[in-house]
Parts: structure tokens; sequence; C-alpha cells
């Protein structure tokens, strides 16, 4: 089974956002049931992800949202007492399937986590690390990519003149938008966030939730937070975590606004959490 982007995004995808645009869902999570042995992780959980937004997942300590950002390409799976019952569809194809490309799966989908995880080697190595594993060997084709993904990361000007000194040397902040250069690098269709600022400075933090703003124009960002403030300035949609449920899923301004529901109401509020 290979994956086709180009066929597989057809009309009955599209649904109506409030702002009438129609947008294609990446994303369908159905009846999502998630245990760690005996513990009920996620429960029920019903979600789509739609193409060129920015999801925020957010809850309390414990809650799942990191569950279900790595059940979402299926890393939840390296925990060996794992056990999932119920559906996700990405670009329409199961991904719980027995003869689904997991490894397929994981270059569309690409990850970046709470600290940021360079490799020992020059800027240019950990950029060029993932296409040269997918057998880009040409030198120059390496270079193009090495650029265009570090300028989408906006730290090419930072470290153009540096690219073959050790990324160690950078700071916590400009790793990070390292990271996600060498995500953008394999050319991801999804861009999972787990935390992505929790251990930057604010300066830092505002200049990814910038990247992230303008990273959404090419890819489907899905971001699990602690900070509601973030959640409210970065992203299109908001999920409301609770104990392994989705409490409430709805426009981020809406969300925040008026929320539904009396637990998300009492969380966005500060009550608990
Ligand atoms: N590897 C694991 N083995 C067993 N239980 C786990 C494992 N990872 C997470 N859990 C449990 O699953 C539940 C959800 O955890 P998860 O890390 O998804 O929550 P979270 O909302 O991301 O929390 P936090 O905000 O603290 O990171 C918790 O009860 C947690 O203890």
């Amino acid at each position: 089974m290979t994956l086709n982007r180009e066929n597989i995004i057809k009309n009955d995808d599209l649904e109506e956002t409030n702002t009438n645009v129609k947008k294609s869902i990446v994303y369908d999570t159905q009846d999502l049931n998630l245990w760690y042995g005996q513990d009920k992780a996620l429960k029920n959980i019903n979600l789509s992800i739609y193409e060129n937004e920015v999801t925020a997942i957010i809850g309390p300590s414990g809650c799942g949202k990191s569950t279900y950002l790595k059940t979402l390409n299926r890393m939840v799976e390296l925990v060996p007492s794992v056990r999932t019952e119920g559906k996700i569809l990405y670009r329409e194809q199961d991904i719980f399937d027995k003869n689904y490309p997991v490894e397929e799966l994981r270059t569309r989908v690409g990850m970046v986590f709470q600290k940021p995880n360079v490799f020992p080697k020059s800027i240019w190595e950990n950029v060029a690390y993932g296409p040269k594993i997918h057998g880009i060997k040409d030198k120059a084709t390496l270079n193009q990519i090495v650029e265009k993904s570090l300028k989408g990361a906006a730290i090419w000007d930072e470290v153009k003149d540096r690219l073959h000194e050790n990324a160690f040397g950078l700071s916590g902040g400009q790793q990070q938008r390292l990271c996600i250069a060498r995500c953008l690098a394999i050319e991801p269709d999804v861009i999972l966030m787990d935390e992505p600022t929790s251990a930057l400075d604010p300066i830092s933090t505002l200049k990814v939730e910038e990247l992230i703003h303008d990273l959404k124009k090419d890819f489907s960002i899905i971001i699990v937070t602690h900070n509601m403030q973030q959640a409210a300035r970065v992203s299109d949609k908001t999920a409301f975590f609770l104990s392994g449920e989705v409490v409430e899923f709805s426009d981020t301004n809406k969300l925040f606004s008026t929320p539904k529901d009396k637990r998300t109401e009492d969380y966005i509020t500060g009550r608990f959490g």
C-alpha cells in the first residue's frame, strides 16, 4: 500500500469551516481508545485535523495529549504494553491497518519534541541527515535542501556562515528551529509538535510561534501545549482533553471566548490544572 496525496483529496473530504473555506481533513480519528497495559489513557476520541491549520491540544498534565500526538505517527507503539481500538484515518487510509506503510507515514509526518534533540554533528549534517537516509547523495542537491529548510525554519541568516560548526554551539531556541529545519528537510505533510517551546526563553518562544504561523501555509500542524495563551495565539482550532477524553473541540476563538462545556471554562479560566 502506498500513499498518494494527489488522489486522495476528494470533494467529500471537504468540510465547511466557520470561515466558509473548504478544507480537507488530514487526520480523521474515529472512536479511538488506547490502553497502557490495564490503564486506559485515551477514551473514545473523535477528532478531525484540517489541512493548513494549526490545531492545538490543551489540557492538564496526564490527560493524554502526548499519547494522542504519538498515536498519530504510531510512535506510541514503541511502548510494548500499548493497545489501541478504533481508527485513525490519515489521508483516508487507516494507519492501524496491518499493511499500512508505517515508515512512509513517519516520513510524511514529522515530529518536534519538547527539548531540541539535535545530533552531535554540524548544522549542515543535522539537516542533510534525513534526505541522505532517503537516498539523496548529490552534494549540490543536499546544499539546496539544507538552505531551503533552514530558510523555512527562519534560522538561515543566523547560521549561514557556520553551517559546518557543531549544532551544540547554537542556543536552545536556535537548536529548536534547527530541529524544525531537520523536519522540513524530509518534506513532511504534517508536523507534530510536543510542547516545542516549553524549554525556551520568551524571545525564542516568540520566534517559534511566528514560525508556526508561517509554516501553516505549507503544512498542517498539531501542537501540544500547556500554555493556553500560546494555543490562543498560534492555533486555528483547539481540542481540550481531560482524563483521556476530548471535552471540547472547536475554533480556537470560540473555545476561549464562549466555551460550551463548564469543564473547559473552568480550565481556561485557571480553576484547575
Ligand atoms: N509509557 C507509558 N507507560 C504507561 N503509562 C503511560 C506511559 N506514557 C503515558 N502514560 C500514562 O498515560 C496517561 C496520559 O499521559 P500523557 O503523557 O499522554 O499525558 P499528557 O497530557 O501529555 O501529560 P503532560 O502534560 O504531563 O505531558 C497518564 O496517566 C500517563 O501516566
